[in-house]
């Protein structure tokens, strides 16, 4: 049973986003200003959609917070999108008698050429609509900021037992890292972060842009590969008692939530296939610190729990579906052929995706964390947590 429990409403060019958690203790610090910092960072980085650039989240909470701090009631916080006043008509919630002027021209026509690779066609199927505008403001990634909200404040409870987690990009359109780059730590986050594609290595980063810049020339969009770490985990997160309780599963289910996701591994992952398992696996050792692995090859996670090494997964994110150079697909009122929509759209949001992924990976461990310790209050959390630690020490 999860003990942190969340869910997200609101269309991507609606009045607002929404965002409810239940679950979290009493006593933690919270502001406006963090999960305004939070909220900006996802909108950073090269190849981002020039919405990014004049949309501004406007935060405000509405439950659950009282003079700065957690009250152990469900938080509610709502995103206000600033470039409402365009959309009225189009996404009005109320019933409209101009109705056919609204679908005939405008922000509010209705649109009817499915784009590959999106919601449009097979959400229109399954809901009977005759407009995708109705698939695709859902679907669209703009509810990821609803997430980010969420997982800030994920963030904050994880903050107080001394995890933090960070992302990095590994690679954009095939312009990878090298295999033994450096791996940001929880004080390398800026320096992330002050990367236009937030990539510590600046060989590797000139050359992610200038492909990103290439793909835009050519009117094409570019998918590419994101590392999410986390430092500081207590061992023991998760169960390998239960398929729903294993760490991986609620992770990597997380991680695929996420709009375009399409693949993730833990640790060496995919190459431990072709590998023996000599060289596969984390040996133990035991020293004046107590267990210990001389390597990392599990991206910290043994049969669903979290060992206490830094967690390491990679999530792959396939590229943006709306091009400006736009696919084949067929109008749907004649099922002649046709090209897909041209949405104005990112040309590649890996980067920016990064800070989503931090906050869906913050959210599961969260959960997990207070699975473990229960607690009302967040002194109960570390109180509880530290006399686990202290039992493991004595191992
Ligand atoms: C941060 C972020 C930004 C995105 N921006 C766009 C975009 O501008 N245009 C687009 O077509 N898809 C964008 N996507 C991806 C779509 O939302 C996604 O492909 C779509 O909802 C279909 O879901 P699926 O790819 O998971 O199958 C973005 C995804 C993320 C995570
Ligand atoms: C609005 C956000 O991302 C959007 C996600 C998105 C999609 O199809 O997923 C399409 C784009 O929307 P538009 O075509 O209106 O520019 C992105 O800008 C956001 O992240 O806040």
């Amino acid at each position: 049973m999860p003990r942190l429990r969340y869910l997200t409403a609101g269309e991507s060019h609606g009045p607002a986003l929404v965002a409810t958690l239940e679950g979290l203790p009493a006593g933690l610090p919270v502001s406006r200003a963090v999960l305004a910092d939070e909220l900006a960072r996802r909108r950073l980085g090269h190849g981002r959609s020039p919405r990014m650039a004049f949309e501004v989240d406007e935060v405000e909470v509405f439950g659950g917070v009282r003079h700065g701090r957690t009250l152990g009631s469900p938080v509610a916080v709502v995103i206000r999108n600033t470039e409402w006043p365009k959309w009225v008509d189009a996404m009005d919630p109320e019933p409209r008698d101009d109705l056919e002027a609204i679908r005939d021209t405008g922000r509010g026509r209705r649109l009817t050429r499915p784009r590959p690779g999106h919601a449009d066609l097979t959400a229109a199927l399954k809901y009977g609509y005759d407009d995708v505008r109705d698939a695709l403001e859902r679907a669209s990634a703009r509810e990821t900021a609803a997430r980010v909200v969420v997982g800030t404040l994920a963030k904050r409870l994880l903050a107080e037992v001394g995890v933090t987690v960070v992302s990095h990009v590994v690679n954009i359109g095939g312009v990878r890292t090298a295999d033994d780059a450096a791996r940001p730590g929880p004080e390398d986050l800026a320096r992330v972060d002050a990367s236009p594609v937030r990539c510590l290595d600046p060989d590797t980063e000139a050359a992610m842009i200038a492909r990103i810049d290439a793909a835009h020339a050519d009117n094409d969009t570019l998918g590419g590969t994101i590392e999410v770490l986390a430092h500081g985990l207590p061992p023991g997160l998760g169960s390998h008692v239960h398929w729903d309780r294993k760490l991986d599963t609620r992770l990597a289910a997380a991680c695929l939530s996420v709009q375009a996701m399409k693949g993730v591994e833990f640790g060496d992952g995919f190459a431990l296939a072709d590998r023996p398992g000599s060289q596969a696996h984390d040996e133990i050792l035991h020293g004046p610190d107590g267990y210990a692995r001389p390597t990392d090859r599990a991206g910290g996670i043994e049969a669903g729990m979290s060992t206490g090494q830094p967690l390491r997964l990679r999530v792959a994110m396939k590229p943006i579906s709306s091009l400006p150079r736009p696919l084949r697909t067929v109008e749907l009122d004649t099922h002649d052929e046709a090209v897909a929509i041209t949405q104005r759209s990112d040309a590649c949001a890996v980067p920016r995706a990064g800070v989503v992924l931090e906050s869906v990976v913050a959210i599961e461990l969260a959960d997990a964390l207070l699975e473990k310790t229960g607690g009302d209050t967040v002194a109960e959390v570390v109180r509880n947590l530290d006399a686990y630690l202290d039992e493991v020490a004595e191992r």
